[in-house]
């Protein structure tokens, strides 16, 4: 299991505090200025039609705000937003149960639709074209199918494993948002506006500090202000920046936002495998994880950040990440490059 403090899905209680701190409007979501362009235009343009926008994948990592964007289009367009997800929808039956009791202009978000069942998707293609599902009834010789018509809505879908979507699905999008990892910049942003949400008023130096230590992702940054807002809660007295350093310690995120899942990875192609190639499943099963977390996870980030690259023969560690993970190689006799 990812640690903690750094892993991006949100646990527990967190899912009423990302509540209150989930920005409202298209003008409030800091960064990702292309998908917000590419967003505004396609919504603008069903609003002047006063049509339902197009179906709108959303794809790239967890906590960079796919769900928040959901919403957003949701109040954008002012349109009910009607919630499933991919692991909820193991039968058509349960896909036919959401889709029939959508009314019009309804925008659907299924968050994570690549877990969605193999048995539901040919059922979606239809819905997403036609606005119509064959209902199969009965068994065998017998079975027949009926026709039921839908009420015309968008498609908002989730997934942080868009290579794994059958094609026929991702053609049916009529917009894909790729969302990147946030720049340190926009990171300052999220946290001085949750900072002031929150009530724990940080100087600019020690939002910098954990901007730059928060592995590109609101959520995460949204989480360690959670915890630098404890640590100065049971130290009174000490300095922001200090209680910064002290939580990040504490927790475990190493000086460029790694966490011990990354280390792990990092150090096990490093040393294990004398910085690779190595093959995803093999690296999985020698750090003790899922190879769905490390390829989702880990790998985007490291690959992001230089520290990792993926080749055709398996991973390997940059000569960054070799030195990060404690192994200096000069780049000209790295035979592996
Ligand atoms: N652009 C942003 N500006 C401000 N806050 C953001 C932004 N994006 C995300 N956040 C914050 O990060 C948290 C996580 O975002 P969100 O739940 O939308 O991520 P997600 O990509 O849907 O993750 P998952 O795939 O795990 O569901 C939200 O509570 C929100 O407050």
């Amino acid at each position: 299991m990812t640690d903690d403090l750094i892993q991006p899905e949100a646990t527990g209680d967190e899912i009423a505090f990302e509540g209150a701190l989930r920005p409202g409007s298209l003008a409030e979501f800091v960064g990702q200025p292309k998908v917000r362009g590419q967003l505004e235009v396609l919504l603008r343009a069903a609003a002047l039609q006063d049509r339902s926008p197009d179906h709108i994948l959303l794809a790239g990592p967890p906590g960079l705000g796919k769900t928040t964007l959901a919403m957003i289009i949701g109040t954008e367009t002012g349109r009910a937003v009607r919630l499933s997800s991919g692991p909820a929808i193991q039968h058509a039956g349960d896909l036919a149960a959401v889709l029939s009791a959508l009314t019009p202009g309804d925008v659907l978000f299924v968050d994570e639709i690549h877990r969605m069942a193999r048995s539901a998707e040919e059922m979606l293609y239809l819905a997403m074209e036609d606005f119509r599902i064959d209902i199969m009834v009965g068994k065998g010789a017998g079975a027949t199918s009926i026709p039921l018509e839908l009420a015309p809505f968008t498609l908002v879908a989730a997934t942080t494993r868009s290579g794994m979507l059958p094609s026929p699905l991702r053609d049916r999008f009529g917009f894909t948002a790729h969302l990147e990892f946030y720049d340190p910049a926009d990171l300052e942003r999220v946290l001085h506006r949750s900072a002031s949400l929150l009530g724990v008023p940080l100087p600019d130096e020690a939002i910098v500090e954990l901007a730059r230590r928060s592995r590109g992702t609101p959520r995460i940054a949204n989480r360690l202000l959670r915890r630098v807002r404890d640590w100065l809660l049971v130290h009174p007295g000490s300095g922001e920046l200090e209680g910064v350093r002290e939580a990040l310690r504490l927790y475990d995120v190493d000086e460029a936002g790694l966490d011990r899942l990354d280390r792990a990875v990092l150090h096990t192609i490093a040393h294990r495998f004398r910085g690779g190639p190595v093959g995803l499943s093999t690296l999985a099963a020698s750090v003790g994880e899922e190879a769905d977390t490390i390829e989702a996870v880990v790998e985007p980030y490291l690959v992001r950040e230089g520290l990792l690259a993926r080749t055709p023969r398996g991973r390997i560690a940059t000569p960054e990440g070799l030195a990060h993970a404690g192994v200096v190689v000069h780049p000209t006799l790295d035979e592996r490059l």
